[in-house]
């Protein structure tokens, strides 16, 4: 397919999310099923233009004077991939699979790209239900914030030290250009190619052998400031495929013992191969056998750390995932909140005296980190938030003294792509006094 014919194409599906309110991999995959002369190029160069005019929705919409799935394509073009009107017009020529050619409105709508006047909500390109919960986070920052949530995010994956060393995999995969993340020690980051695509790193034979995962640097960096070390008693509660257990299992050296569980059994299925493939030893997993069953009732009050990567709304992975940020719901969150309030409760009965628990969100609003965290304050009286600074002095050395990390109550740290170059995610510590 040509560039243009992608671009209409990319018109298509967005019109068919808008129309239908469906979920962006399902429309891209009907399409897909719809169009089988179109390869895989061309379906990962199509799904990019239309992630890209979803990260930039509200700001493209602005800029356009209107919010159609042309509209806000063309909008995001501009904003997002830098291209001037000449590039935008010279793939909207109007000959065949291409889109008609610009309008002079559009023309002068381009060339303008006029952002100003334009609201927090608009100018950061988020739902404006959530204006207040993303101020309280982000204060006057947040315009800058929540561009740079707008972003494309890099590919991340982490090293397994139980297999290899960052250096050793370095050479090895030279040929997909790779950098050292700016902070975790373990992380290696890829760049996208001008169509959007990045490398497609699970067919490698360094990533069969086991000797990467694909993780975010900001989940690498919040698994290491649990504290999680060698020969530890460690309950991973919130395990779902088990990225964090992996990174955990790295960090402890295979000793120890992590109890990694869920309270989705589907949702743990990939763990085994995971673990298998990656050369974990130190891993019991604990599938719950139906609802009500308590596959850790044997545990309480003897674990040194309960790690809580909690079910959250996800906020701070719209890089990745911009189609969820135009979907979450206010419902959503409200059930997502009860969740973190029984899971923490849940992790409270396992650790024993001294012990801790990390409380991990890929959120950035406190409704779902500081907030949920006082409130289990508030009713576990045996247990206090250890001071984040204390908590930072684990991170490398190129964050340890962030003081602008710790949020704005004080409990916990907070990454975000504009203070990290990573995705959003919270991180507190608990530690039970008795
Ligand atoms: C953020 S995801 C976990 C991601 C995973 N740790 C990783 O690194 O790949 C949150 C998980 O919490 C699970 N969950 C929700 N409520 C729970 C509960 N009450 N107890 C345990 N797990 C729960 C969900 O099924 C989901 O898999």
């Amino acid at each position: 397919m040509t560039p243009s014919a992608r671009l209409s194409a990319a018109i298509e599906v967005l019109a068919d999310i808008e129309a239908r309110r469906r979920p962006a991999p399902d429309a891209l995959k009907d399409w897909g099923l719809a169009h089988r002369f179109a390869g895989s190029k061309d379906r990962a160069a199509i799904a990019s233009l239309v992630y890209d005019a979803l990260r930039r929705r509200a700001s493209a919409a602005h800029v356009m004077g209107e919010a159609g799935p042309r509209a806000v394509l063309l909008g995001a073009l501009a904003l997002g991939r830098g291209m001037d009107v000449e590039a935008i017009a010279g793939l909207c020529t109007g000959e065949r699979f291409a889109p008609e050619p610009l309008t002079a409105e559009e023309r002068r709508r381009l060339a303008a790209l006029d952002l100003s006047g334009a609201p927090p909500a608009v100018a950061g390109d988020f739902p404006d239900w959530l204006a207040d919960d993303l101020a309280a986070a982000f204060g006057d920052r947040l315009v800058p914030e929540m561009a740079a949530l707008a972003e494309r995010a890099p590919i991340d994956i982490r090293v397994n030290t139980l297999k290899t060393e960052r250096m050793r995999l370095l050479p090895e995969l030279a040929h997909l250009g790779p950098e050292l993340t700016p902070h975790a020690p373990t992380g290696l980051r890829f760049g996208h190619g001008e169509d959007g695509r990045g490398p497609t790193l699970q067919v490698t034979p360094e990533f069969l052998k086991g000797l990467f995962e694909i993780q975010d640097e900001g989940s690498q960096l919040v698994a290491a400031l649990t504290g999680a070390g060698p020969d530890m008693q460690v309950v991973d509660l919130c395990a779902g495929g088990g990225g964090k257990t992996l990174e955990l299992a790295a960090l402890m050296d295979n000793s120890g013992q992590i109890y990694a569980t869920d309270a989705d059994a589907r949702r743990l299925a990939p763990i085994h191969d995971r673990l298998a493939r990656a050369g974990v030893r130190n891993v019991q997993v604990r599938t719950p056998k139906g609802r009500g069953d308590e596959p850790l009732a044997d545990l309480a009050g003897k674990i040194d750390l309960v790690v809580v990567d909690a079910p959250c709304t996800g906020i701070g992975t719209w890089r990745r995932n911009p189609d969820t940020k135009w979907r979450v719901r206010p419902g959503a969150l409200d059930e997502r909140m009860k969740d973190q309030d029984l899971v923490l409760d849940r992790a409270a009965k396992l650790v024993k005296k001294g012990g801790r628990i990390a409380y991990i969100t890929c959120s950035v609003i406190p409704r779902e980190n500081d907030q949920r965290v006082a409130a289990f304050l508030k009713g576990n009286r045996d247990f206090t938030a250890v001071d984040p600074r204390e908590v930072l002095a684990l991170a490398p050395d190129t964050l340890s003294e962030r003081d602008d990390l710790v949020t704005p109550a004080g409990l916990g740290l907070q990454l975000s792509p504009l203070r990290t170059r990573t995705d959003g995610f919270y991180c507190a510590v608990l530690e039970r006094s008795r």
